[in-house]
């Protein structure tokens, strides 16, 4: 066996060394060796390119085929004919199955197919090497190789090929011996392929190795991404980029979403798949440091967010409106000082009570967001400068994080750093069902934004090396992927934001309603974050006024009472008064007899349907 791995060079030393000492080499002996080792290194070279010698290996196959079929079969010519048709007619119109993706590979491989099957039918009759069918078929193999040898996918595919095949080598070198490569697909960015680890080595062991593999793969630095394969411990993913699709900013293709039911596009992952995610009834962190692409996130999410006629976004702005108000046009509300802030979430909590009670009246579970009764999204930019500034508005982002889901009310901040303290100590974090993390500046401020551990399961979110990029952690997103969003211009925002000011929504009914309730009426709810005891104390509190109500409609003439009258006599606010009297209404127990004015209805008026007066 090690007489085989002489080499050439040597061989010729030791037959001069041999000369020398005056031993007349055995002539027959060296040059069977010699043979050996020639035909060997032809056999290996055939072997290691024989990808870029499949147009020769056909040629000469298509001769040998030709030659068994004129000499045994030459009646067969039709049926070669008939396959020729039937082969190259499969791959022209079925070749996506076998992974001809584009139709130019599919038009290429049947005529390949046509012009081999009609030179194999033509020789099964002629001969294949009667005058001219050799010359065709040298000069039909030159032709077809020259596409073939030019293919990016075929090449790339060959190049990883020979890559991969140094893995045994590789896994020694970087200590996980054992482990083997079980598949490798090539795509438009580089290639994927899945390793088995071998017994007791974990992705973990292969992920703190990135490095050592790059380097082993001579790959540049940053290339190789590791990823657990979620039904085996014992496999992963390992994802090589060899051309980047972040490697310069993404332009906003434009809203991908005219409805909130629909998962909004934010960017792009490394190999090129859309980052689709959905905000409703999810509340969403944004975290990392100045400069990482925050803002941009925001731009995008805005883009799409006012192009859905079933949103309502209000903003919180503490940069004095520097991110939030160049979208003014297109946002219900907009706070800029800490004060406005404070109200507009307190707002936000009016809303969220009013709607609940909607929903326990009606007997639903929750609400789903329509033109008419739109979702609430409330958009904080720099969430920690809430804290610092309005630290009263905590209470109710803590309110609205924990009970919002259910009415569509839900929150995405921004900010740089989701500390305990940046969060104001509220539930408000681990509420988020969505984590958008950019680069941080420690491995623990990774862990803050996504969660407890997930640095150290490969959430790395300190090594994202350019603005815009990004990890997402969200129910449907548990893997860790690189993303980049897209990028708005000045430009587009302001002109986006321009088209899109029309399309928005009015608040609805109710949640107009709940907002104009006079104070008293509310406090509670708002001060108290346990749901039912907020709004069993508001129902207990308003008994009064209910109970006044319907006397006032029972009692009212046979034209009406005025809605003057029923404010009056019940001491409600207009739209409560409203409200109320639409759910009446709706229950069958009050009319309006003519243009604001309203009494019980007749069989009502006598049943104890409202109860006794006394
Ligand atoms: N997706 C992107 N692609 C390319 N460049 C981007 C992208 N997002 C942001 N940038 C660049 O990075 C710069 C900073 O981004 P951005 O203002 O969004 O950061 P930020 O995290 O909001 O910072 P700060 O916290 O200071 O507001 C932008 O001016 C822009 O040039």
């Amino acid at each position: 066996m090690s007489r085989h791995r002489v080499s050439r060079h040597e061989m010729r030393r030791k037959a001069r060394r041999m000369r020398r000492l005056g031993v007349q080499p055995i002539a027959d002996v060296t040059d069977v060796e010699f043979a050996e080792l020639i035909t060997a290194g032809i056999a290996r070279f055939l072997w290691r390119y024989r990808s870029e010698v499949t147009p020769i290996t056909i040629a000469l196959l298509s001769l040998l085929a030709g030659t068994v079929l004129h000499r045994w079969y030459p009646t067969w010519w039709p049926t070669v004919a008939l396959m020729t048709a039937t082969t190259a007619g499969t791959l022209a119109t079925a070749g996506r199955w076998l992974n001809l993706t584009r139709a130019i590979e599919r038009g290429y491989a049947a005529i390949a197919a046509t012009l081999l099957g009609g030179w194999l039918t033509a020789a099964t009759i002629l001969g294949p090497l009667s005058s001219p069918l050799p010359a065709v078929l040298a000069l039909g193999c030159l032709v077809l190789a020259i596409p073939w040898w030019a293919h990016r996918r075929r090449r790339a595919r060959v190049r990883v090929e020979r890559t991969l095949a140094a893995w045994p080598e590789i896994s020694q070198a970087i200590g996980l011996a054992g482990s083997r490569v079980q598949s490798a697909i090539v795509d438009l960015w580089g290639y994927r392929t899945r390793i088995a680890l071998a017994r007791g080595q974990t992705v973990e062991d292969a992920i703190a190795r990135i490095s050592g593999i790059e380097s082993a793969l001579g790959t540049r630095r940053g290339a190789v991404r590791i990823q657990p394969v979620p039904e085996k411990a014992n496999r992963l993913e390992l994802r090589v980029i060899e051309t980047d699709p972040h490697a310069d900013a993404i332009s906003w293709p434009g809203p991908s979403v005219s409805t909130i039911h629909d998962p909004v596009e934010l960017g792009v992952f490394e190999d090129g798949s859309p980052v689709r995610v959905s905000f409703k009834r999810r509340h969403a962190l944004v975290g990392g440091v100045a400069g990482a692409g925050k803002s941009g996130a925001v731009n995008v999410l805005m883009g799409n967010l006012s192009a859905c006629p079933d949103v309502i976004v209000w903003g919180i702005d503490l940069k004095r409106g520097m991110e939030l108000l160049p979208w003014e046009s297109c946002l219900d509300r907009v706070a800029v000082t800490p004060k406005e802030a404070t109200a507009l979430l307190r707002d936000a909590v009016r809303v969220l009570d009013g709607r609940a009670e909607m929903l326990a009246m009606q007997g639903l579970r929750v609400w789903e967001p329509a033109h008419d009764a739109p979702a609430l999204i409330i958009l904080i930019d720099e969430y920690a400068e809430l804290v610092d500034d309005a630290p009263d508005a905590i209470h109710y982002a803590d309110s609205i994080a924990r009970r919002g889901r259910a009415v569509a009310e839900t929150l995405i901040a921004a900010t740089q750093r989701p500390s305990q303290k940046a969060m104001g100590n509220s539930a408000v974090r681990s509420q988020m069902d969505i984590r958008v993390s950019f680069r941080v500046r420690e491995r623990r401020d990774a862990d803050l934004i996504l969660g407890a551990g997930m640095h150290k399961s490969g959430w790395h979110a300190d090594k994202l090396d350019a603005p815009g990029k990004f990890l997402l952690s969200a129910p449907e997103f548990d893997i860790p992927r690189r993303a980049r969003t897209y990028l708005l211009t000045d430009d587009t925002v302001q002109r986006t934001a321009v088209q899109h000011a029309d399309r928005r929504p009015a608040l609805d009914a109710i949640s107009l309603a709940a907002l104009h309730e006079p104070p008293h009426e509310r406090e509670d709810a708002v001060e108290g974050s346990q749901q039912s005891r907020g709004r069993h104390a508001r129902q207990a509190a308003s008994q009064a006024t209910e109970d006044a109500l319907s006397a006032a409609l029972r009692n009212a003439p046979r034209e009406g009472a005025s809605v003057g009258d029923l404010m009056e006599a019940a001491d409600m606010s207009r739209p409560t008064l409203y409200r109320r009297l639409a759910l009446l209404e709706d229950q069958g127990m009050a009319v309006q007899v003519s243009r604001g004015r309203w009494r019980a209805t007749a069989t009502d008026a006598d049943s104890p349907a409202f109860g006794d007066e006394g």
